[in-house]
């Protein structure tokens, strides 16, 4: 089976000299289609990182990234945008969608700027919002739409076009903890129904929906821990490496 994602040795540095941070440091870490891991660690260790890297957002000073089994050194910018666009998407704590747009509209836009026709794009958005259980308020704009009804939309974004990989991160941030656990809920339906999904998260109880937990410090990966839908906060060795 092909890996969704595949990252060995993966290291980012920034700066030279006495100034240097290694925010990533030699991170192995593959993904195989409907698992969903979440990644943990205190502030600065290097989660963003990951996720900007596993994305094609931005390039390893060291190591391979595989994405979808298409190895990332060496392509073109132009080549990566693509890559990401058919693969991967996004998700953010603060949706990240375009206000003027409609829900459609905006879950319409990646595969448009793909270059596939409106038609095309459109009858995969339905299909995208119907995943998350939006069809009826497809052609409402975001401010008609609470913050959890937004990032269903975001979601929908995401996996429009049939692409395999969620990157989410701190997707609940912005919304109360009842709505919070419903978008976690959908991203573990999602990965149940084979989307591969990374979660960064700072809550034990959201980590708790993923299929197994990884713990960043400094750059580098400190433990793992298997989870199990909704019941991982008892079994995880948080304790002190707890994020902060
Ligand atoms: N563009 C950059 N230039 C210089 N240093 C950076 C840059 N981006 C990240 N870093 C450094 O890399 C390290 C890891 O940062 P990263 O944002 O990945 O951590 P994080 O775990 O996501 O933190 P947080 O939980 O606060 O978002 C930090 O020391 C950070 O200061």
């Amino acid at each position: 089976m092909t890996h969704v994602l595949e990252m060995r040795g993966v290291t980012r540095s920034y700066g030279s000299g006495d100034a240097q941070v290694l925010a990533l440091d030699g991170l192995d870490l593959t993904l195989d289609p409907g698992e969903f891991i979440a990644v943990m660690g205190p502030s600065g260790s290097g989660k963003s990182t990951l996720l900007g890297l596993a994305g094609g957002l931005d390039a390893p000073t060291d190591g391979q990234i595989t994405l979808a089994g298409t190895p990332l050194s060496g392509k073109s910018r132009d080549d990566l945008a693509r890559l990401r666009r058919r693969s991967v998407g996004f998700v953010f704590q603060d949706f990240n969608l375009v206000p003027t747009l409609t829900a459609i509209e905006n879950v319409m836009l990646p595969l448009e700027l793909d270059g596939c026709s409106s038609k095309d794009a459109r009858a995969a958005a339905e299909v995208a919002l119907r995943r998350v259980g939006l069809t009826e308020l497809a052609e409402r704009t975001m401010d008609q739409m609470s913050g959890g009804q937004r990032q269903r939309i975001a979601i929908a974004r995401a996996i429009c076009g049939d692409r395999r990989l969620i990157l989410a991160d701190e997707p609940t941030g912005a919304l109360d903890s009842n709505t919070g656990d419903e978008v976690m809920a959908l991203l573990r339906d999602l990965a149940d129904e084979g989307v591969a999904v990374i979660l960064v998260t700072h809550e034990a109880r959201h980590a708790g929906w993923a299929d197994r937990v990884v713990f960043l410090r400094d750059g580098r990966q400190t433990d793992q821990a298997q989870s199990g839908a909704g019941d991982a906060a008892a079994t995880l060795p948080l304790g002190p490496k707890r994020a902060s």
